[in-house]
C-alpha cells in the first residue's frame, strides 16, 4: 500500500536518509527504531509527504507521491493519511468534538455534519460526556485519545505516529497505544510509528530499525503479544462498516491518492508565488479589540502569534509570533488580540494549505481555520472577521480563495469557508 524506493535526504552535508526502503501494506503496523538523530522522523516525514526526499520515490497505492505538488500532498494527507504525535496537535480553544471534526471541516464537511462522526468517534473511544472539554480540562489520556479520534475520524490509509505515548504514564499508554492497534487492524489501515520503546515495537507486527539514516539489520517481526489484550474497541470500522453517525464517510482503499483536487490545486505550489497574509481582524465583540492585521510577505509563509506557557501566558502581550513556513517572511500584528496560524502536526501540517488560524483575546473570541490557500494564490487572503459579546465565541476556517469556490450559506461566509457562532 505505501512503499518507498532508495530513499535520500540531506540536510547539509549530513545524510539523514542514506537509500532507505520501506513497504507496509494493509493491516500492517510497522515500529521505526533506532538512536536520536539517525533519520526515524525523516523517514516519517518523507513518507507522508510531509518532506520531500532529495532521491529515491514513495507510492500510495501505486501512485508516486514525492512528486506531488505541495498543495496536492497537503490534501493527500489531509485526506488519506493521520497523525499522531507526542505533544500539541489539539487546538487548545476548540472543545474535543470540533477538534476532532477538524480534518473533515477542513475538508469542506460543514459544521453540523462533521460533529456527528467526532462525536461518535469519541464515543468509541469511551469519550462519551468529554465532547464539549477543551484539551486543557482534560487529562493527558483524554486528549491523546481525542488527538486519535481526530487522527481517526478521516478514515485514514496510513496512520503516522511519533512517539503517540511518550507523554503518558505506562499504563495510559499501553490503552492509548491498544486502541490505535486495534483500529488500524479493524480499518485494515497502516500504522507507521517511531518510537524509542521497545514495548511499544514489539505490539508491532514489524519492526525496522534505523542508523546513521540507514536500515539496520533484519527487520523484526513481531509476536503482536499486545494486540489483543484490549477489549476491541474499533469493531464494526471494516471497509465500507462507519461508525454509527459517521455519515457513511469513507473508507478509502485502492483509490487516487490525489482524487479531489482541482487543475489549479494542481499546478500550485505554495512556496511558488510571493504572497501577502493577512492574519485577519478580529473584533472581539465588548473589548473591540482588533487582532493580527498581521502582513506577511513571500513564500508560504504566514503570520502566527500564539501563547506560549513558556514564556508565562496566553494573553496577547505575552503571545510569542512565529513566522512562516517558507521561513522568508515576517509578520506583524497589533491590537490586544492577536492573529496566529500555525502549522498543526495534527492536521498533517507544515504548509499554508493545512495551516490553522487561531485569533483571540483572552479567550473572549477567537477563530480558527485553514489558510487553505494562503499560501499558494499570491493574493491577500483574510480569515475573516469574528465578531461577538464578550463571552462570545466564534470560529472561523478558510481562506479567501477557497471561499470562493464554495457556496455561500449559513456556514459560509463571503471570507471563510466554515463560519460558526454560538
Ligand atoms: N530540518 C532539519 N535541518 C537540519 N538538520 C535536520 C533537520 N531535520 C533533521 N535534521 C538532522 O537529520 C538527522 C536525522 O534527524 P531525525 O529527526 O530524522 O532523527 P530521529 O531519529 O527522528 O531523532 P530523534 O529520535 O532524536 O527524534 C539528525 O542529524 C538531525 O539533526
Amino acid at each position: 500500500m505505501l512503499t518507498a524506493r532508495a530513499l535520500t535526504k540531506r540536510f547539509g552535508t549530513a545524510p539523514a536518509l542514506d537509500g532507505v526502503d520501506f513497504t507496509i501494506g494493509p493491516g500492517e503496523s510497522v515500529a521505526v527504531t533506532g538512536p536520536s538523530g539517525s533519520g526515524k522522523s525523516t523517514l516519517l516525514h518523507c513518507l507522508a509527504g510531509i518532506m520531500r526526499p532529495d532521491s529515491g520515490e514513495v507510492r500510495l497505492f501505486d501512485e508516486r507521491i514525492d512528486t506531488l505538488s505541495e498543495r496536492q500532498r497537503s490534501h493527500l494527507r489531509r485526506t488519506r493519511f493521520a497523525f499522531l504525535f507526542q505533544f500539541g496537535q489539539l487546538l487548545p480553544e476548540l472543545p474535543a468534538d470540533e477538534n476532532v471534526a477538524l480534518p473533515l471541516m477542513l475538508g469542506g464537511t460543514p459544521r453540523r455534519t462533521a460533529l456527528e462522526p467526532a462525536r461518535a468517534e469519541l464515543r468509541r473511544l469511551g469519550l462519551e460526556g468529554k465532547e464539549g472539554r477543551r484539551p486543557g480540562e482534560l487529562s493527558g489520556g483524554e486528549a491523546q485519545r481525542v488527538a486519535l479520534a481526530r487522527a481517526l475520524v478521516v478514515r485514514p490509509a496510513v496512520v503516522f505516529a511519533d512517539e503517540p505515548t511518550g507523554a503518558l504514564d505506562r499504563a495510559t499508554g499501553d490503552q492509548v497505544m491498544g486502541i490505535l492497534l486495534d483500529t488500524v487492524r479493524e480499518l485494515d489501515a497502516a500504522l507507521v510509528v517511531v518510537t524509542h520503546d521497545p514495548r511499544i515495537a514489539a505490539r508491532c507486527t514489524r519492526t525496522i530499525e534505523i542508523r546513521d539514516g540507514r536500515l539496520s539489520g533484519t527487520p523484526r517481526t513481531g509476536d503482536g503479544e499486545g494486540e489483543s489484550a484490549h477489549e476491541p474497541v474499533a469493531a464494526g470500522l471494516r471497509a465500507g462498516s462507519a461508525p454509527q453517525g459517521a455519515n457513511a464517510l469513507p473508507v478509502r482503499h485502492g483509490t487516487p491518492a490525489v482524487d479531489g483536487l482541482d487543475s489549479a490545486g494542481a499546478q500550485s505550489d505554495s512556496g511558488s508565488s510571493p504572497v501577502t497574509f493577512a492574519a485577519g481582524s478580529v473584533a472581539a465583540g465588548a473589548q473591540g479589540a482588533r487582532g493580527g492585521d498581521a502582513a506577511s510577505g513571500g513564500g508560504s509563509a504566514v503570520g502566527s502569534a500564539v501563547p506560549n506557557p513558556g514564556l508565562g501566558g496566553a494573553d496577547a502581550e505575552t503571545q510569542a509570533r512565529t513566522v512562516g513556513c517558507g521561513g522568508d517572511a515576517f509578520a506583524s500584528g497589533g491590537g490586544s488580540a492577536a492573529g496566529s496560524a500555525v502549522p498543526n502536526a495534527g492536521l498533517g501540517g507544515g504548509d499554508a494549505v493545512t495551516q490553522v488560524r487561531t485569533v483571540g483575546r483572552g479567550g473572549d473570541a477567537f477563530a480558527s481555520g485553514a489558510a487553505r490557500d494562503g499560501g499558494a494564490s499570491g493574493v491577500r487572503s483574510s480569515g475573516g472577521s469574528v465578531r461577538g459579546p464578550a463571552k462570545g465565541f466564534g470560529w472561523i476556517a478558510g481562506g479567501a480563495s477557497s471561499a470562493a469556490r464554495r457556496p455561500a450559506g449559513p456556514d459560509f461566509g463571503p471570507e471563510s469557508v466554515v463560519e460558526v457562532w454560538r
